[in-house]
């Protein structure tokens, strides 16, 4: 049987999801890794070059007829999130009719950003799909959008930019939760290699127990591979949320009901959930 071909997002932010994983636990060539920006899995899980694993929670909105959520996995946050950020040379009430640059590695996070300045500033900016280099594209625009770990190397540089962090945002004009990624799996793979993707779930969740148990060797390995602060990282970990709990599902289907009313998706979607233990169960 060919290897369940696994996403796995190339920046530090799911670093607690996967320290742990064992894939030697698995028979050889039963599972691989296909590392990637957030962008590059989306299209990986829609053309079938990937399995199962994170991808932008828009993207699932845009295809939930072909995808199911693995529970109890996401990116998330309640406020801030601390690696997506808008960068502005104007406080972003004074961004009416001007150019914003957004990365080519989102595609929740873009969406979100036109969620925000529709429904909660009025504004209708324009928007250019660039890559993430913050110097080029506010070298065409009055404002640019990071993620991951563009983001993170970008606030820290900062060379004076106003910073909105979108999570933030979100959680102001919402009181809601924001999830940003979701562990997804393709509905022929659920169903084809059901046992599989049982065991690689399970994997998922007691890697991400310990990640949490054992979270000084994530920020010491973190901090070794991109600098910065013990207490950075910590900060960083433990305010993101990796569950996916009825609360998140309720955040998320504001998200696309928004998205949606927008027209940025055709409709606004429903979540499926599939569990190991009850194929699939309502959160
Ligand atoms: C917290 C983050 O969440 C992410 C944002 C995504 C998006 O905008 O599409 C997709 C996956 C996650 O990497 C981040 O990238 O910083």
């Amino acid at each position: 049987m060919p290897a369940m071909k696994i996403g796995k997002i190339t920046f530090s932010n799911i670093m607690p999801i996967y320290h742990f994983f064992r894939t030697d636990q698995f028979d050889e060539h039963q599972v691989e890794f296909i590392p990637q920006v957030p962008s590059q899995l989306n299209q990986g899980m829609a053309e079938g070059t990937i399995d199962m694993g994170p991808i932008s929670s828009f993207e699932y909105g845009r295809n939930y007829n072909e995808y199911e959520v693995l529970s109890d996995l996401s990116i998330s946050s309640l406020g801030k999130v601390r690696s997506i950020f808008l960068f502005s040379r104007k406080p972003i009430e004074e961004l009416k009719e001007v150019k914003i640059a957004l990365t080519d590695k989102s595609a929740t996070s873009v969406n979100l950003l036109k969620v925000i300045m529709e429904k909660f500033y009025q504004a209708s900016p324009f928007y250019e799909m660039m890559p993430a280099n913050l110097e080029r594209m506010m070298a065409v625009a009055d404002a640019a959008l990071l993620i991951g770990d563009d983001a993170l190397l970008a606030s820290w540089n900062n060379p004076g930019y106003h910073m909105y962090d979108l999570g933030e945002l979100w959680y102001k004009h919402t009181g809601m939760w924001m999830v940003f990624a979701v562990w997804a799996v393709r509905r022929e793979v659920s169903q084809s290699k059901q046992e599989l993707l049982r065991s690689v779930h399970n994997e998922f969740l007691r890697s991400k127990k310990l990640g949490f148990a054992e979270l000084d060797t994530v920020v010491a390995q973190a901090k070794q591979d991109f600098g910065a602060t013990t207490e950075f990282w910590k900060t960083y970990y433990t305010g993101l949320s990796y569950d996916f709990t009825p609360d998140h599902k309720r955040g998320l289907e504001y998200y696309y009901a928004c998205a949606a009313e927008l027209g940025l998706l055709s409709e606004s979607a429903k979540v499926e959930v599939w569990s190991a233990d009850s194929r699939q169960s309502a959160v």
